[in-house]
């Protein structure tokens, strides 16, 4: 039979409802789910229920004892619980999660050559992710000794990258009592309702409640359609940092500006912006700069008094806008030069594999769209 029928046997067998959707396999995005019938919109497509999940409460008690006299997260325990799990419990399961080679795109897998050439803010978040890596990996290791060679690591991180992209958010009273649990620990593993992909808006609109979660459409849907869920409003550096993929459409993207506007600053101005709470995270999104950007370039721009009274809401900006328009297109500009400089060196790099390469040639080409839309949009409005 079919890994993916009997993941649907094993799952209704254990209370899980399908209702008009069922899962498949979608070139370019693994496995994913289908209305098998035109779908209204506000009906439930799926019930997952409490008792299908795997949650800090479903790790056998002598593994989660073990692992918490360590400073392990509740990321690294179920991670753990997935390495160390021999029983045939989630076989079915098991069978079509993702293998080591499907989650080449996630930048933790990459060499550190690639990683390197990130952008900024999928830097950042991967910087993050190693140390939270690390840290967990050195936990389980204290509390099993015997996993050590390079193999069993290699194995603990690609479990650890499954719980990292296919978690819900969930709450119980086991995670209530775990002392310093943040709400990044609310994790819970569901086997089919974790096989939705990504879409920026639409989709399903997940409740969870005591007996289970709940997949309910916010929008028609025809019989072949994919049916997805948000993950959550993630521009495309996010979701290559995290999920290792990007989409060429989504609302919600933006790139970080802060490498070429850091340096045009002082360290004076860069004190003054940190006083003031404008320090960094300069972001460009898909029609405009953000706030924090027009504050620092107006730095630039203007007398100190001018600029105070620009950040104390008493002066509209108006006076200066056609200078920080002019500053700002200088440094789009600059900073497209710099794209394709990038471009360049992940193209040539040897130490990668293609598929990898693409991604992040894909992901800068991107950003290159979003600094040219509003490179053009500043050029068109400068017209006389
Ligand atoms: C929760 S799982 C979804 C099911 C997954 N496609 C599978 O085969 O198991 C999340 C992963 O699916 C993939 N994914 C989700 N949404 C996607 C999208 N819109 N485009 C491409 N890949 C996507 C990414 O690999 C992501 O890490």
């Amino acid at each position: 039979m079919d890994t993916l029928q009997e993941l649907l046997e094993w799952a209704t067998s254990h209370g899980v409802k399908l209702n008009g959707i069922a899962p498949e396999r979608i070139p370019g995005r693994g496995i994913g789910v289908l209305a098998t019938r035109d779908i209204q919109a506000d009906e439930i497509v799926l019930d997952v229920p409490t008792n299908c999940l795997r949650t800090l409460s479903t790790v056998p008690k002598a593994r989660l004892r073990k692992l918490s006299e360590t400073s392990i997260s509740v990321h690294g325990i179920l991670a753990a619980d997935l390495t160390l799990d021999k029983s045939t419990k989630y076989t079915p399961w098991d069978a079509i999660v993702p293998c080591a080679a499907d989650l080449v795109g996630m930048p933790l897998t990459w060499p550190a050559e690639l990683q390197a050439l990130l952008p900024p803010h999928s830097r950042e978040l991967l910087e993050k992710q190693q140390t939270k890596f690390n840290r967990d990996w050195a936990a389980v290791t204290t509390a099993f000794p015997d996993l050590r060679a390079d193999d069993d690591r290699e194995e603990y991180r690609h479990a650890w990258l499954l719980v990292n992209s296919r978690t819900f958010y969930y709450l119980n009273a086991a995670l209530k009592r775990r002392r310093g649990a943040t709400k990044d620990d609310h994790m819970a593993l569901q086997p089919v309702a974790d096989l939705f992909n990504h879409g920026d808006e639409g989709g399903c609109h997940v409740a969870f409640g005591s007996d289970g979660f709940a997949f309910r459409v916010t929008t028609p849907h025809k019989k072949g359609d994919e049916v997805k869920i948000c993950y959550g409003r993630h521009g495309n550096d996010f979701l290559l940092a995290e999920y290792g993929f990007v989409m060429d459409e989504n609302c919600w993207d933006e790139a970080l500006l802060d490498e070429v506007v850091l340096e045009r600053l002082s360290e004076r101005q860069r004190g003054r912006l940190e006083d003031a709470g404008f320090l960094g995270r300069y972001v460009l999104d898909r029609e405009t700069v953000c706030h924090r950007t027009q504050v620092a370039l107006r730095l630039l721009c203007c007398k100190v008094g001018e600029w105070m009274r620009f950040v104390n809401g008493n002066d509209d900006g108006e006076a200066s806008q056609t200078a920080v328009d002019m500053l700002l297109l200088e440094l789009l500009r600059e900073y497209a030069t710099r794209v394709d400089n990038t471009i360049e060196r992940v193209q040539d790099l040897e130490v990668s594999q293609q598929l990898q390469k693409d991604i992040l040639v894909e992901r800068w080409r991107q950003i290159r769209r979003l600094l040219d839309t509003r490179i053009e949009g500043i050029e068109r409005e400068s017209r006389p």
